[in-house]
């Protein structure tokens, strides 16, 4: 059965601290790594979230029942999302430094995914978990504590500016104590 971490927490509105400049560092260098095998990385870590989180799969028309991870891999469908995720990050990466147009990227994505796609925000939160672990397995040389703190931190950023339409849009309310 799936179990979802942090669930109940996704009505809340956390705040999200903003990055060091050697946090941004940290995040660049090893995300140069990273974006070299993009394809391959991408692909692994959208096959555990979908294996891990099958109710995740209920957005995507073409593999919704599939369940072998060796068909996944060949979906189309899924290599195209994770190359557009990859993609997004590596925008984001591009612009750390730029917190407007960071904001401005984020926000186009979230805009489509809550009113074409209508993905319910939770499975954000849950795809970055599972993007953090990915990561910190297989650049385990380079996912330091620290280096794995800046990379949490800049996944929280991504939910935050992703479900900043959500909230446009009146579907994740926004709590009194949080920002
Ligand atoms: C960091 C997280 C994510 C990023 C950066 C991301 C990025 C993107 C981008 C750039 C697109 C194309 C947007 C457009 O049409 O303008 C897209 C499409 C889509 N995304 Fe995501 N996404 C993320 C997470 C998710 C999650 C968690 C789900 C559902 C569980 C999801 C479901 C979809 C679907 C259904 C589409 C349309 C797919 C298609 O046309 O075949 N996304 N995503």
């Amino acid at each position: 059965m799936e179990k979802f971490p942090g669930e109940g927490e996704m009505e809340r509105r956390e705040r999200v601290d903003q990055l060091t400049e050697a946090e941004r560092v940290m995040i660049q260098h090893t995300w140069s790594k990273v974006y070299h095998q993009r394809e391959d990385v991408g692909v692994s870590i959208l096959i555990r979230f979908f294996v891990n989180f099958p109710s995740a799969k209920q957005y995507f028309s073409q593999f919704v029942h599939m369940e072998d991870p060796e068909e996944m891999e060949r979906s189309a469908q899924l290599r195209k999302h994770a190359g557009r995720i990859m993609n997004a990050i590596n925008s984001v990466v591009e612009n750390i430094s730029n917190p407007d147009k960071v904001s401005s990227i984020l926000g186009l994505v979230g805009k489509a995914h809550a009113l074409k796609y209508k993905v319910e925000p939770m499975y954000f939160k849950i795809l970055s978990g599972v993007l953090l672990e990915v990561l910190g397995e297989d650049y385990s040389d380079c996912f330091t504590p620290d280096v794995q703190r800046a990379w949490t931190k800049l996944m929280g950023l991504v939910y935050w500016h992703m479900t900043a339409a959500y909230i446009e849009e009146g579907w994740v309310q926004l709590s009194s104590s949080a920002v």
